[in-house]
């Protein structure tokens, strides 16, 4: 039994045996890496390297000897000394496994130390390459911050060159700066001068033109008033003396009524009592006096007929002398409103704009798209634009304003606000735009307005004629009047317009239609195709 256990413990000591052969091969790898000297990567440290390949060496050499000293234990356990062994056999497997113990213990030491020299010998090895290699990378440092100590240099040389120049042209800078200050502060004194030397004689001037307008005004006021108080006189007397007549008239006719209906009641008793009287006398003779009765009765009704007719014919006579003396008095007071007209627009005084003044009349129906059209105009071409609505509704809220009361009232009734306002106020805006391309927009629209201007402004180039259908006008102001505020976007303003506007405004387009100055343009299009129309007409007639 014992001699079938040391047989089968035979192969364990084999096993040391391959172990111990293992450990060697481990050595050999050892010498082979270090045949090449290549050094170690860098973040292992050259000491390190060596040790790393002879450790699993060692480690497999004491694993072989661990074996095996277990094995021999356990087969002294089992089968007791040397002495106790049952046969020669065993005896024998004995002594042989001890020997090779032996023998792999002797050669594992062998190795172990052959592992250790090579091991050292490895370390002296990568330690002088690792020298090496420090010797190289302090010189390369050596080498490279040379270099930057030179490239330091030449860009400090460099920074300074260029901080001398900025410095000198800091200072011409400054010098220019000063200069130019100084001629343009002297500039400024002297138009500041000017200017208020412009504004006084301006001042001076509107205070003397204005004073001169108050008068006039004035004066035509209390003329106006005279004239107006003796026209109510006169026709409050024509009225009270048609009206004695007309009440005389009726008295008499009156009287004529009574006399004729008392004569015919006389009459009618006469007939009655007459009637009476025969009756009792004779039945036939009745009926004759009937019959006179009836044709006094006949009598009577005529006359009182001619009567009437005659006192109505009076009174119709008496009713159209007193209208023509009403429309006699209206012509007299028309006339007297002309004059005070006249006076007043005597004093709009204006001072003529120069004759190379381009000025466009933009007109259109209410809600064509004037405003827009002229919007697009500005961007592209630099026109001023004045609307005149937009200046009169600007006047209107102005505070202290004499005509915001007056210019409320037109313009919610859709009616011209009279030109005076309309053109001062234009001329005022031309004057202070000082600019030499306008469009006017929304203006003339009345005959009297496109004559004044032109003669006391300026003459117009061309007009721009924005032609749009009624309801297609409609349908935009009632949706412009959602957000727009204004008194005149609501439909009973936009239907008065409507009529002034074909009344009074397109005779005005007719006006410069004969004299060929008139460019129309469709509005029933989108903006975008309005305004491609409306560029067209600009660029062929202003040459632009
Ligand atoms: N071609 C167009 N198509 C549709 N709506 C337009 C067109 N042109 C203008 N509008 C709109 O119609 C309204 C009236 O235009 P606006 O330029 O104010 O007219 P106006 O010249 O009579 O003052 C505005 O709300 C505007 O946006
Ligand atoms: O020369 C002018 C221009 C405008 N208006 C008044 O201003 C209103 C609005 O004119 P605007 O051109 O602003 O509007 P539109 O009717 O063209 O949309 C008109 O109805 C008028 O009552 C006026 O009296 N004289």
């Amino acid at each position: 039994m014992s001699a079938l256990l040391a047989a089968r413990r035979a192969p364990a000591a084999a096993n040391a045996l391959r172990l111990s052969g293992y450990a060697r091969r481990q050595l050999q790898s050892v010498q082979i890496r270090k045949a090449h000297t290549q050094p170690p990567k860098a973040d292992v440290p050259p000491t390190f390297y060596p040790r790393m390949t002879a450790a699993p060496a060692l480690l497999w050499t004491a694993a072989a000897l661990g074996v095996g000293v277990f094995w021999y234990k356990e087969v002294e356990e089992r089968f007791g000394a040397e002495g106790a062994s049952p046969s020669p056999l065993v005896g024998d497997a004995k002594k042989k496994t001890a020997e090779l113990l032996e023998a792999g213990k002797a050669k594992a030491q062998g190795l172990a130390d052959e592992a250790r020299d090579k091991a050292s010998s490895a370390k002296d090895q990568a330690n002088e390459v690792a020298e090496n290699v420090k010797a190289n990378a302090a010189s390369a440092q050596k080498q490279a911050s040379d270099k930057v100590a030179s490239v330091k240099d030449s860009a400090d040389e460099k920074v300074g060159e260029l901080k001398g120049k900025a410095e000198s042209a800091k200072q011409a800078a400054t010098d220019k700066l000063k200069d130019a200050k100084q001629s343009a502060e002297e500039k400024a004194g002297q138009v500041k001068e000017k200017a208020a030397g412009l504004k006084q004689s301006a001042t001076d001037r509107a205070k003397a033109l204005k004073d001169i307008a108050e008068e006039k005004i004035d004066a035509a006021k209390s003329k106006a008033e005279d004239v107006k108080k003796a026209a109510a006189d006169k026709a409050e007397s024509v009225k009270k003396a048609v009206k004695d007549k007309v009440d005389a008239g009726k008295e008499k006719a009156e009287d004529v009524k009574q006399a004729g209906a008392d004569k015919a009641k006389s009459v009618k008793k006469d007939a009655e009592d007459k009637v009476e009287d025969v009756k009792k006398a004779a039945k036939g003779k009745a009926d004759e006096l009937k019959d006179k009765s009836e044709l006094v009765k006949q009598d009577a009704k005529e006359k009182v007929d001619d009567a009437k007719e005659t006192l109505k014919s009076k009174a119709k006579a008496a009713a159209e002398e007193a209208k023509s003396q009403g429309a006699d008095i209206k012509e007299k007071a028309q006339a007297g409103a002309q004059v005070v007209q006249a006076k007043v627009s005597e004093t709009l005084d204006l001072e003529p704009l120069a004759d190379d003044t381009t000025v466009v009349f933009v007109l259109g129906g209410p809600g064509a798209g004037k405003g827009t059209q002229c919007a697009n105009l500005v961007r592209d071409y630099g026109f001023v634009h004045l609307s005149a609505g937009d200046l009169l509704r600007a006047e209107q809220n102005r505070p202290n304003s004499k005509y915001g009361e007056l210019i409320n009232t037109y313009i919610k009734e859709g009616k011209i606000v009279p030109m005076e306002i309309t053109i001062a106020l234009l001329h005022a805006a031309m004057k202070e735009a000082k600019s030499s391309r306008f469009l006017i927009d929304g203006f003339p629209r009345k005959m009297d307005q496109a004559l004044k201007f032109e003669e006391a402004v300026v003459k117009s180039k061309f007009v721009l004629y924005f032609e749009c259908p009624e309801e297609e006008m409609l349908k935009r102001l009632l949706k412009r009047g959602e957000t727009s505020g204004r008194v005149d976007d609501n439909i009973e303003s936009i239907k008065k317009r409507f009529r002034v506007f074909e009344d009074t405004s397109y005779p005005v387009i007719e006006h410069y239609q004969d004299q060929g100055k008139v460019q129309k343009v469709s509005c029933k299009q989108p903006i975008a195709s309005v305004y491609a129309q409306t560029k067209d007409v600009i660029e062929k007639e202003l040459h632009l």
